[in-house]
């Protein structure tokens, strides 16, 4: 798959699928609030500031294996008596001359000793001597202070969001709060008079809302708090008000449904009333009438505003490869690049006209290397495909998916953050 735009391919109007993102991106503003939490209450939570350790790591010379330490000029054929326990946790004792200290991983390295010698490769004989088989190198299964990382250094850079390996890495420096960024609040509408709420009975017409409980799902898996406004009626008056809240009380807004053409589409006119709209249209399928726009006198004073489209994998489409980059900058964090790789389609198929198609496909591995299949039906109504989908392949404007070329596949799984 290109990323070089492919402008002439795609239909006049709609902005191409990368040109798009990158807007996205530089239409991001990070949030400037910052608050202190514990380190507990981190995990995926982003820096505000740099961390820097203020502790050696090691913080002393230590043992990296069960065995015995040792001086190396002391070591002879009749071996060495074992004249100290160091167990982990210990302080740092003293080894006496002529002899060896029993020693466990992560016990301080007696001071004296240069060597430590894998309990494996050693024996004790009838009078409690230690004797080495083989060569023992002088620094041997030490891990030496200081040698992972400096007073001084850095640990981890403003904007680094926490995984548990940086939790844990916080936590081995003793860190017991940090300075991260405030949460980004985002405020969800859905709008159309079909919607109802799951968990209650289906008249026919009717149609389950779907998209909120979706984003609602996605908005948490990237660390957002929601605020939730339910299903607005597809009136000026009732979106314009559930807008106008969303502005007050949100860092973002995002709305599904009523973005495309029909005069039942009331959406883009009041959003237009409160503010305005930076771009309307990209050349996805599914996922066309994606829209970034702002409530307020600009897209760098008010209040940001992603309209996703009605179609349920429209709006998951639209979120995961459009929505995301721009909440991960406006979360303090890099937008993450999308991650593609060629892969083999197992199936033929009518390209599309005008605009790529990101068709929802499973991997096949028994053969070896991964082969596509389409995961299910492509109508972007279809939840079905959308759900068992392994990733995205990608299939550039008015070409067709002929089968065992490879086309540009993007795992879903990279959408997870
Ligand atoms: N004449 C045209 N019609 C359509 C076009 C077009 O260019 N010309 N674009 C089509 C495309 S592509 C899409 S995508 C949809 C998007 O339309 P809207 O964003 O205006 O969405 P709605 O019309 O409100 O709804 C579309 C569809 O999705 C269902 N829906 C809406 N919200 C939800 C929800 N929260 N949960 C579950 N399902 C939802 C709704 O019932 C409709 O079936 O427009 C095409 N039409
Ligand atoms: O862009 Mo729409 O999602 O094709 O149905």
């Amino acid at each position: 798959m290109s990323g070089c735009g492919c402008a002439e391919v795609v239909t006049p109007g709609l902005l191409d699928l990368f040109d798009a993102r990158g807007r996205m991106v530089a239409a991001a503003r990070p949030v400037d609030g910052i608050e202190t939490v514990a380190l507990g209450e981190a995990y995926r939570r982003v820096l505000a500031e740099d961390l820097l350790a203020t502790l050696d790591m090691p913080g002393v010379d230590n043992s990296a294996m069960d065995g015995y330490a040792l001086r190396l000029a002391e070591l002879g054929p009749e071996g060495l008596p074992v004249a100290l326990r160091v167990p982990a946790g210990a302080g740092v004792l003293e080894l006496p001359e002529g002899g060896c200290a029993r020693i466990f991983t992560g016990a301080p390295l007696p001071l004296g000793a240069d060597a430590v010698v894998p309990q494996e490769r050693v024996t004790l004989d009838a009078e409690g001597r230690m004797h080495v088989e083989g060569d023992v190198a002088e620094g041997a299964n030490i891990r030496r202070c200081g040698e992972e990382t400096r007073r001084g250094a850095l640990l981890l850079p403003a904007g680094a969001r926490l995984d548990a390996a940086a939790i844990a890495l916080l936590a081995s420096h003793g860190v017991g709060e940090v300075k991260v960024l405030q949460r980004l609040t985002v405020a969800l509408i859905s709008t159309g008079d079909e919607l109802i709420e799951p968990g209650t009975r289906r008249a026919p017409g009717q149609v389950y809302d779907s998209n909120r409980a979706m984003l609602s799902a996605l908005m948490a898996q990237s660390g957002c708090e929601v605020l939730d406004l339910g299903v607005i009626a597809d009136t000026t008056l009732d979106l314009h008000q559930a807008f106008a809240r969303a502005r007050d009380e949100a860092d973002l807004v995002v709305c599904t449904g009523g973005v495309s053409v029909g005069e039942e589409d009331h959406v883009r006119p009041v959003i237009e009333r409160l503010g305005g709209i930076a771009f309307h249209g990209v050349g996805i399928k599914p996922g066309k009438p994606f829209a970034l726009g702002y409530l307020g006198e600009s897209l760098h004073t008010g209040t940001p505003l992603i309209a996703l489209p009605g179609n349920p994998v429209a709006s998951l489409v639209g979120w995961q490869f459009l929505g995301l980059p721009f909440v991960q900058v406006r979360q303090g964090r890099q937008a993450a690049p999308l991650q593609q790789f060629p892969v083999a389609a197992g199936f033929s198929r009518r390209g599309p006209k005008g605009r790529r198609e990101l068709l929802r496909v499973v991997l096949d591995w028994s053969a070896g290397a991964p082969v596509a299949h389409l995961a299910g039906g492509q109508g972007s109504h279809m939840l079905s495909a959308a759900s068992q989908a392994h990733g995205y392949l990608v299939i550039d404007a008015n070409k067709n998916v002929e089968k065992g070329h490879a086309y540009g596949y993007c795992p879903t799984a990279q959408f997870l953050d």
